[in-house]
């Protein structure tokens, strides 16, 4: 008592700026110990990486801010080796396992995609693990999880199965329709540019990312709610994906704040319009956006039930709306469906957008390859209107070059985070502790030379088994193998099949209507001498990595070919 009686008399004897003081060095005392532990004790203290990101999240943080987090992967992969540890608690491993390429594996799964995106059903099993905690801030404005956000597996299998049906195979059928009507306005719209309408004239230039951007809205809007946002053929909807890109930027450095659990509870409330900048106040424009296009489609459904109508064009919330999961019985809440409508059109739209955008860069520098896939497309079909699957599948340049694309610019180029669980997980012979976050670079992983040899290079021919090229079976099985634009386990994308259909749709309209030719004596969209360490090639198609990555060109020119 008389102790504490004194330190009393002690603590009120201080002047304030002593207490300041103290405090401030009992903070900085915590910090240091702290980082010294991080380099020396902690479980991962022996993993190589930059100094401080292995005793801080902070400069994880800047990264995502700055939208350059997978050119840093990259450059820390190339001097750190296989496993880098980005963060206090993170690592990420960017190769193959060596002994599966000595063994001659048909499939040699890289180390990382095999353990962190192929999720083990057997939660007894060693190797367990779970989407990481930066999972929690997204799409957290509805107010229930979307489907992207389900940690637990289990619960995470049910939404699946629910959400299933609206992207199965009849589905698709019934999808290919409105996606070739969304490309050929497309096509018609680019047509109309000043000039180009008078015969043989080329447009005017204009920015092929905002068209690529614009379909891939459209149609993810007309195939989710029946409703297009019209962005190729008018104005008025055309401030939509630069508030995605800024609320985008936002949930991406937020949920990896050492203090982001302390903000989730704020996430979606009106704070958010006066704290945290634009980007906060777009983050949750974006999402009073999915909901208004949600409520709209959830009163057209609720009319046509009273009205005793079938709908007679299935869209994607039409499933959501009237599914239940067949084994449990489950529905979607509103808050839930929220969410996945906030999902769907940020999963959808930009990914479509990125694909053809880089594809038509790439075609642009590398003409021989643009002239070869031009060809197939038109031997291919006879008139814009027979632009359709199975044949437009079938083409084996088409493919190639699109996969080739999704290769160099993956939607989501940087590491997704998985939380290893109880038990570890071992990962090319290292031992990974218990609430570690393990994952992949796909952006690194894309440029492994010993799988895509000259890795920078756009060549589409590396997918395609030909003795003159010298491209073996082997050789396209280890390519495949390694490939993940699209993740690869039960938690990858559900709309894989919807991307490609919509991806080769644009592509085969615009390049059978039109010749493509880059605006002015530079290729934009491409790397620059001025530009910062990791953006400097010319032939690279820069992206800005905000969970997705987010482009600007090529310029181009067109003239219809008809
Ligand atoms: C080229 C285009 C696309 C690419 C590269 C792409 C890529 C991805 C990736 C990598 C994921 C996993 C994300 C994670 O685990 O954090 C994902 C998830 C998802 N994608 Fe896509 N996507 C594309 C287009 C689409 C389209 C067109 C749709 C729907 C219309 C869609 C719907 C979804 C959904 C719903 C998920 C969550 C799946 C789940 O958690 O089970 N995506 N996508």
């Amino acid at each position: 008592m008389e102790v504490l009686n004194a330190m009393r008399i002690g603590v009120s004897s201080l002047r304030y700026y002593e207490v300041i003081a103290y405090v401030a060095i009992l903070v900085i005392l915590y910090y240091v110990i702290n980082a010294i532990y991080r380099v020396t004790l902690h479980p991962l203290a022996k993993y190589p990486g930059p100094f401080l990101q292995k005793i801080s999240d902070w400069p994880l943080v800047l990264h995502c801010y700055g939208g350059n987090r997978h050119i840093i992967e990259y450059q820390n992969h190339q001097k750190y080796g296989k496993i880098v540890r980005y963060g206090p608690n993170s690592v990420s491993d960017d190769t193959l396992l060596p002994s599966h390429l000595e063994k001659g594996s048909q499939c040699p799964i890289p180390a990382l995609v095999q353990h962190s995106h192929v999720h083990a059903d057997n939660s007894s099993r060693k190797g367990q693990h779970q989407k990481g905690e930066w999972y929690k801030t997204l799409d957290i404005s509805a107010g229930a999880p979307s489907i992207q956000m389900m940690i637990d597996k289990s619960e995470h299998a049910i939404r699946r199965r629910t959400i299933s049906p609206a992207f199965s195979e009849r589905a698709l059928r019934d999808a290919e329709g409105l996606i070739a009507v969304n490309a050929r306005k497309l096509a018609d719209a680019i047509g109309t540019l000043p000039d180009g309408a008078k015969e043989g004239k080329w447009t005017r230039p204009t920015n092929m990312n905002d068209w690529a951007t614009y379909y891939g809205f459209d149609f993810v809007s007309d195939l989710g709610y029946g409703r297009s946002f019209g962005m190729v053929e008018n104005k008025e909807d055309r401030w939509i994906p630069g508030v995605l890109k800024s609320a985008s930027r936002f949930l991406y450095y937020v949920g990896y704040l050492p203090f982001a659990r302390l903000l989730r509870p704020l996430m979606g409330t009106s704070i958010q319009d006066y704290v945290g900048g634009q980007s906060a106040a777009d983050s949750l424009k974006y999402t009073r956006l999915a909901n208004g296009r949600l409520a709209e489609r959830m009163e057209l459904e609720r009319k046509l039930k009273d009205s005793g109508k079938e709908t007679t064009r299935k869209d994607t919330f039409h499933y959501l709306l009237n599914n239940k999961d067949p084994v449990t019985g489950r529905g979607f809440t509103t808050e839930e469906l929220q969410a996945d409508s906030s999902l769907i059109i940020a999963a959808g739209s930009d990914g479509v957008g990125l694909a053809v955008s880089s594809t038509i860069f790439y075609l642009l520098r590398y003409p021989t390859t643009l002239s070869k896939l031009t060809y197939e497309i038109h031997s291919a079909f006879a008139d814009a209107s027979k632009i359709r699957h199975p044949k437009l599948g079938s083409l084996p340049y088409l493919n190639a070059c699109v996969d080739e694309s999704m290769r160099l610019c993956p939607a989501k180029p940087s590491t997704l985070p998985r939380e290893v669980l109880s038990g570890g997980m071992i990962i090319d012979g290292h031992h990974i502790p218990q609430g570690i976050s393990v994952g992949t670079p796909t952006y690194v992983l894309h440029r492994d030379e010993d799988i895509y040899p000259e890795p920078w290079e756009y060549r589409p021919e590396r997918w395609i088994v030909d003795e003159k090229t010298g491209v073996t079976t082997e050789s396209v099985a280890a390519a495949r193998s390694a490939y993940c634009p699209f993740l690869i386990g039960p938690m990858n994308c559900i709309g894989k099949n919807m991307a490609y259909i919509a991806v080769k749709q644009a592509l085969a309209h615009l390049l059978f209507r039109y010749d493509v030719r880059q605006a002015g004596d530079e290729l934009t969209g491409g790397g620059r001498p001025d530009l910062e360490e990791g953006r400097r090639r010319e032939d690279e198609y820069q992206m800005t990595d905000y969970i997705i990555g987010f482009r600007d060109g090529p310029m181009v020119e067109l003239k219809s070919r008809l």
